[in-house]
């Protein structure tokens, strides 16, 4: 199926322009968690979001995958107004995976995965074996090889966070958000997830915009950074070295960190 409308070339494959998110406030009068926000994502990025709890990490995600409006500003995908794509068009160009996923019924794992192929598929179409082949290669990547018949309520968080993971790389989509995808995976399992989905990244065929609590992991990845203060103030969002800094952590934190290198890697501490 093709990916239309058609992307304008060199359009970043995610832009927000004066973006503005709200939440209902105490009162009458809605609160600001974000203004002004400027964003331009290319494919090769992986842009980490920063923010303490309650900053608005989960509500900025869900409103650039489309899933609630935007206060005030606009948001475009691969050149186009975000309201002006087709669900199922759009859901080839980007893939959103939320915090927690609820299942309502019973299903094979291997079922659950398949879901991304749908927006790939035409209208009559059903599943066939290459798109099988797919979804059990998705397992395989996240581990998860020999589960493909497993009830899927019957998953541990773990399990069931990478099986949402094997689901975004079915749909394969160019552009990904993903809300704290390694929040239920042991250290093991939050380095390979990072490093799968940063494999995608670095070979040019993806962009991520990933919200992610663990600084040294989200170091390991990054090529950008959104930090947001949780203040309805602007956000913070460029080159990872830019933003991830111990003055803008510290601050944005509440609490002095420091950033050491070992092994040729960055890690960060709470001082
Ligand atoms: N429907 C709502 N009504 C009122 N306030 C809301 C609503 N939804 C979210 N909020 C508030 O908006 C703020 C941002 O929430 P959000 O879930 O985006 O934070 P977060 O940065 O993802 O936090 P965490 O790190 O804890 O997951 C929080 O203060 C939350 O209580």
């Amino acid at each position: 199926m093709s990916r239309s409308p058609a992307a304008i070339p060199g359009a970043p494959l995610l832009q927000a322009q004066g973006l503005g998110v709200q939440v209902p406030g105490p009162g009458r009068e809605a609160r600001w968690l974000l203004r002004g926000l400027d964003l331009a994502v290319q494919a090769g990025q992986c842009w980490v979001l920063l923010g303490r709890n309650g900053a608005g990490k989960t509500q900025l995600l869900s409103t650039l995958a489309g899933a609630r409006p935007p206060a005030e500003g606009m948001l475009a995908v691969a050149g186009h107004p975000l309201a002006a794509w087709p669900l199922a068009e759009l859901a080839c160009w980007r893939g959103y995976v939320p915090q927690q996923v609820v299942d309502a019924f019973p299903a094979p794992v291997l079922d659950v995965v398949l879901q991304g192929r749908h927006p790939h598929l035409s209208r009559w179409h059903w599943e066939g074996e290459a798109d099988s082949a797919l979804a059990r290669a998705a397992l395989a990547r996240v581990g998860l090889a020999g589960f493909e018949g497993r009830d899927v309520t019957t998953l541990s968080g773990g399990e069931r966070q990478r099986v949402a993971l094997a689901t975004l790389l079915t749909q394969d989509p160019p552009l990904a958000l993903l809300d704290e995808p390694l929040a239920h995976l042991d250290l093991a399992q939050q380095l390979r997830m990072l490093d799968l989905l940063a494999e995608d990244v670095r070979a040019g065929r993806r962009a991520l915009v990933v919200s992610v609590h663990d600084l040294s992991l989200a170091q390991r990845v990054a090529t950008h950074a959104l930090l947001l203060d949780g203040q309805g103030g602007p956000a913070l969002a460029g080159p990872v070295e830019q933003v991830m800094r111990e003055d803008t952590l510290s601050a944005a934190f509440g609490h002095p960190l420091r950033c050491r290198e070992i092994d040729g890697r960055r890690w960060w501490l709470p001082a």
